[in-house]
C-alpha cells in the first residue's frame, strides 16, 4: 500500500456534524517550559475563531501543532475527522493540502513572479501546467490582484504582498486556513482592507479561518469566535460579542484594554486631581446602546452627571456603547440611580478612582 494514502482507520476519530479541527487535552512542553497545557477546542466550517494571547502564552506552538510541525506529548489533533498527530511526515503531507497558511512576513520567494508564487504549491502537489496557471490566475483575482500575475514581489506594497499570500494559501482548496500575526506587519489601514478580504473570502467560499493573534483589534473586526490562551490553557471563549461585552478572566480584561476606547491622557491627569468627581466607565451592548442609554441617563445628566468621552461601535453587527461618565462624588443617591440603571440593563460598569 502506498504510504502516502495510508491513514490507520484507528487514526481517524468521529466527526461532529460541520467539525473541521478537534483538538483534544493537547499538551506540548519543552523541558521545563510547558506551552501547551491540556488544549480542547472544536472548530466548525465557515467559522472565524481568533486565538489571542500574549506573547509566549502558546499560539506559535499551537498552530504548529496543527499544521502538523509539532507534534504533542499527548492529546489528540483531528482536521475533517482524520487524527494527525501521530502520523508520519509522508503521511502528513497529503493533509497538509487541506491547510492553507499566511504569515506575518508573507513568505514569498522573492525571485518568483506573483503568478509563479501562487502556483507553487500546485506544483508540488503535481498539476498540470495549464491547470495551475488557471487556478492561479483564478485566485490573484480573488483577491484583487489580477494586474499584478507579472510582477515580483519586491515591487509590491505590504498589503499587495499578503493578498499574493492569501491567494497561494488557498490556490489547493483548503478546508482550513491558519493567519499566523498576518496583519501585525502592516499599518492600520492595510490591516483593515486584508481583514475585510479574509471575511469576504470567509463568506464567498464558506472557508473555515483560524486566526492566531496578540490583537483584539484583529477579533474584533472578523472573528465569529474567540479563544483566549494564556500560559498554555484556553482561559476563555465565547461569541465575540460576549466576550467583548463581559470578559472574565483577568487576562482577557487586560487584552482588551489595549483596543478599548480610553480617556486621553490630559484628561486622565485632569479627573486624577479631582476628588470631588467619580469617574465610571460603561460598557453595555445590544439595543440598549443605540436607544435607551442614553434616556436612562437624563434625569442624571441635570443633576449633575457629565458625559465626558463615548461613543458607539458594532462589533459583528451588535451595537457596543463604551461611555465614561463623571459623578458628584458627594451626591451618593445620584450614584447609587445612576449604577442601578445601568446595572438593570446589564451594563458593565467600572468605577475609575484612578483612571
Ligand atoms: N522549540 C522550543 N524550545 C523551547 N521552548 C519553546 C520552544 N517553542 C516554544 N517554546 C516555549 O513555549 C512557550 C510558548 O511559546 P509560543 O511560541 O508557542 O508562544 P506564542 O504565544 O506564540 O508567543 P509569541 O506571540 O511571542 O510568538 C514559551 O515559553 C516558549 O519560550
Amino acid at each position: 500500500m502506498n504510504s502516502h494514502s495510508f491513514v490507520d482507520p484507528r487514526q481517524t476519530t468521529p466527526l461532529l456534524a460541520d467539525e473541521v479541527v478537534r483538538l483534544t487535552d493537547v499538551h506540548r512542553r519543552f523541558r521545563e517550559t510547558v506551552a501547551l497545557d491540556g488544549i480542547s477546542l472544536s472548530v466548525r466550517k465557515g467559522e472565524i475563531i481568533g486565538i489571542i494571547g500574549r506573547s509566549g502564552a502558546g499560539k506559535s506552538t499551537l498552530i504548529r501543532c496543527l499544521n502538523g510541525l509539532e507534534r504533542p506529548d499527548s492529546g489528540e489533533i483531528a482536521i475533517e475527522g482524520t487524527r494527525i498527530d501521530r502520523l508520519t511526515e509522508s503521511q502528513l503531507q497529503p493533509l497538509r493540502r487541506r491547510i492553507g497558511m499566511i504569515f506575518q512576513h508573507f513568505n514569498l520567494l522573492s525571485a518568483k513572479t506573483v503568478e509563479a508564487n501562487v502556483a507553487l504549491p500546485l506544483k508540488i502537489e503535481g498539476l498540470a501546467k495549464a491547470e495551475r496557471l488557471a487556478r492561479a490566475r483564478e485566485m490573484l483575482d480573488l483577491v484583487g490582484l489580477s494586474d499584478k500575475a507579472a510582477a515580483y514581489p519586491a515591487q509590491l506594497s505590504g498589503g499587495q504582498k499578503q493578498r499574493v499570500g492569501i491567494a497561494r494559501a488557498l490556490a489547493a482548496r483548503p478546508a482550513l486556513l491558519l493567519s499566523d500575526e498576518a496583519t501585525s506587519a502592516l499599518d492600520p489601514e492595510t490591516t483593515r482592507s486584508i481583514l475585510s478580504l479574509l471575511k469576504e473570502i470567509n463568506h464567498k467560499l464558506g472557508l473555515t479561518i483560524i486566526l492566531i493573534t496578540h490583537e483584539m483589534d484583529v477579533v474584533r473586526s472578523i472573528a465569529d469566535r474567540v479563544a483566549v490562551i494564556d500560559a498554555g490553557r484556553i482561559v476563555e471563549t465565547g461569541p465575540v460579542q460576549s466576550i467583548f461585552a463581559n470578559p472574565e478572566a483577568p487576562i482577557t480584561r487586560r487584552l482588551l484594554e489595549g483596543s478599548r476606547p480610553r480617556l486621553p491622557e490630559h484628561l486622565v491627569d485632569r479627573l486624577r486631581s479631582d476628588a470631588s468627581r467619580l469617574v465610571l466607565g460603561v460598557d453595555v451592548s445590544g439595543d440598549y446602546a443605540q436607544r435607551q442609554l442614553f434616556t436612562d441617563l437624563v434625569d442624571a445628566f441635570r443633576q449633575g452627571a457629565n458625559l465626558v468621552q463615548g461613543g458607539v461601535e458594532h462589533i459583528q453587527d451588535r451595537p457596543m456603547a463604551r461611555i465614561f461618565l463623571t459623578l458628584p462624588a458627594q451626591d451618593a443617591s445620584l450614584v447609587e440611580q445612576v449604577k442601578f440603571r445601568l446595572a438593570a440593563a446589564n451594563a458593565r460598569v467600572e468605577v475609575l478612582n484612578h483612571v
